[in-house]
């Protein structure tokens, strides 16, 4: 579903430096995957999930999302072909003087909605979104009316809104306290599960790894210094995998309340 080859992203310094955020990246994130990009602050993470919608463009190497070479199409083309990637970020970025419904239905608006017809379909898929997320009772509210983990779910369900095959989580969690982090968690597994969208989340919390991706990458000084198959973690190289086996896998809240 993703293909990075060969990506490098270098962003310049005011002393008139280069800073290698990104340094030769390949990776590969099968269809209907969770994947976690995982590593301490400054490692390039972030750099490199926006690499993969090409809010950031790569100096060098090919980025392929869902058989279309990102990095070889027009600025109109490019556009068209984001509609299949969602993304979601830790302030959530809301709209704050727009309902949870209008901030759902804006990427539709904005992708050309004219007549009566467009806008009964958009007003349908609106309340599709929020009820997959469990917010169908909040579409009147604003922002500031929200909790956080609210907040974060009008993201999803705004990000889910325009079909996509691939959602982008880039440290989704990091504003949340421990049990809404989990909730939303659950939310993000029961999206890929129902819907089969292929999930990229980057985090600094292990426990994010442990206990919602399938497989990991490391990465360390802006390269990828190892893989992860989390359900089978064995004896990683790198301290952070080794941190992550000590974890073990955690089942997340919703699980452990299925099994019961
Ligand atoms: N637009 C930018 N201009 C200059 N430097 C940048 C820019 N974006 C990121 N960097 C630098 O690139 C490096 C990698 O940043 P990035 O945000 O990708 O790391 P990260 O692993 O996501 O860390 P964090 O969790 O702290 O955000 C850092 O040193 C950062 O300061």
């Amino acid at each position: 579903m993703i293909e990075l080859a060969g990506v490098r992203k270098s962003f310049a310094l005011p002393d008139g430096g280069r800073l290698d955020a990104v340094r030769d990246v390949s990776l590969k994130v099968r269809a209907g995957d969770i994947f976690g990009l995982v590593g301490r602050s400054g490692a390039g993470k972030s750099t490199l999930l926006r690499l993969i919608n090409l809010l950031e463009q790569p100096d060098e190497g090919r980025v392929t999302v869902a058989g279309q070479e990102l990095t070889a199409l027009s600025k109109a083309s490019l556009r068209k072909a984001r509609q299949s990637i969602g993304m979601i970020f830790q302030q959530f970025n809301l709209l704050q003087n727009a309902t949870a419904a209008d901030n759902v239905a804006f990427p539709l608006r904005l992708h050309g909605v004219q007549g009566q017809r467009d806008k009964a379909r958009i007003e349908q898929r609106v309340q599709e979104c929020l009820a997959l997320v469990g917010l169908a009772d909040k579409a009147r509210s604003y922002p500031a009316q929200l909790s956080g983990g609210q907040k974060q779910r009008v993201a999803i369900a705004r990000a889910l809104a325009s079909h996509p095959q691939v959602l982008l989580c880039d440290e989704p969690t990091s504003a949340l306290d421990a049990e809404t982090t989990d909730e939303l968690l659950a939310t993000l597994r029961d999206i890929n599960v129902r819907l089969g969208v292929t999930i990229v989340i980057v985090t600094h919390e292990l426990p994010v790894i442990t206990s919602l991706c399938r497989h990991a990458a490391v990465i360390e000084d802006g390269r990828v210094s190892e893989l992860l198959d989390v359900q089978n973690l064995g004896q990683p190289r790198t301290r952070i995998g080794q941190e992550l086996a000590r974890l073990g896998r955690q089942p997340l809240v919703e699980e452990e309340r299925l099994h019961a």
